[in-house]
């Protein structure tokens, strides 16, 4: 009976603490989500995400939302902040004529005025998909001005793993960027997650654009590993003879590249 006893109130004492860490984890979630500057709810803000305040700090570096820039592509678009802060951004600088498609592998709710298909721009596909929608009635291809793209996977918590998910995303949206990006105009945005393979997105970058500028926004947290790449005025890499095999090459193949650019 005794031992009963001692046993049912081991599982007491069990239950008790597994609910104080439970509390305690659960407090330090919503000290992070109160104390949080950028949180949207907190600061009344209309915005679908937090995510937002990255976008206005990079275009208040970057400039990249100008009254040239029409066709925009949103990679990882849900839940939809990014395309809000381009539909603001544009219309604050009187560009009425834009067209605006967001890009997610999940479901998503369109925002007004803008376009949404679901797909995964790891399948070809998808790419296929995006430039059909720059096609005109008359068939012209439309090049694109800007795309911007805040794709992560799910992250795993081990870093390495989601560095090398993030370089497979930034490596499908540059192939997006080679193929339809505006020569000499369009620019670029894209979220990497830090890491070993960094050195070869940065070399194609630079191959691929004019410019270059890494930005960590006030507004993503310290500790994660996320920043963001924004390549400026995409080069005519045609009449330059890359092709995309050599822009996938290689830390020696590419350097030789920057050489003779
Ligand atoms: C950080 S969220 C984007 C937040 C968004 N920029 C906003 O402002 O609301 C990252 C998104 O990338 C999407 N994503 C991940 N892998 C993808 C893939 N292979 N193709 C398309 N979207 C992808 C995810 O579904 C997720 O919605």
């Amino acid at each position: 009976m005794d031992r009963i006893l001692s046993s049912k109130s081991n599982v007491v004492r069990a239950r008790l603490q597994f609910h104080r860490q439970k509390s305690n984890s659960l407090k330090k979630h919503l000290n992070k989500v109160h104390s949080d500057p950028f949180n949207s709810k907190k600061r009344g803000e209309f915005y679908r995400s937090r995510a937002a305040f990255k976008l206005l700090e990079i275009n208040q570096r970057c400039r990249i939302f100008h009254k040239n820039c029409k066709n925009v592509v949103d990679l990882g678009f849900a839940p939809g902040a990014w395309t809000q802060v381009a539909v603001q951004c544009l219309e604050e600088r009187g560009v009425g004529d834009y067209r605006i498609l967001g890009i997610d592998i999940n479901e998503a709710i369109p925002y007004r005025g803008c376009s949404y298909i679901r797909g995964d721009l790891l399948k070809k596909e998808t790419h296929e998909r995006i430039k059909e929608f720059f096609r005109k009635d008359n068939g012209v291809q439309e090049q694109v001005d800007l795309i911007i793209s805040d794709m992560m996977v799910n992250c795993t918590g081990h870093d390495h793993y989601d560095h090398l998910g993030s370089m497979e995303l930034c490596n499908a949206a540059m192939i997006l960027a080679f193929d339809s990006l505006k020569n000499n105009k369009g620019n670029l945005v894209m979220k990497v997650w830090h890491g070993a393979e960094e050195k070869l997105l940065e070399l194609r970058m630079r191959i691929m654009f004019e410019k270059l500028v890494r930005i960590k926004p006030e507004s993503s947290r310290s500790q994660s590993s996320e920043l963001f790449y924004v390549g400026l005025k995409k080069r005519n890499l045609h009449e330059l003879d890359i092709k995309l095999p050599d822009l996938f090459g290689g830390l020696q193949t590419l350097e030789t590249i920057i050489d003779r650019l």
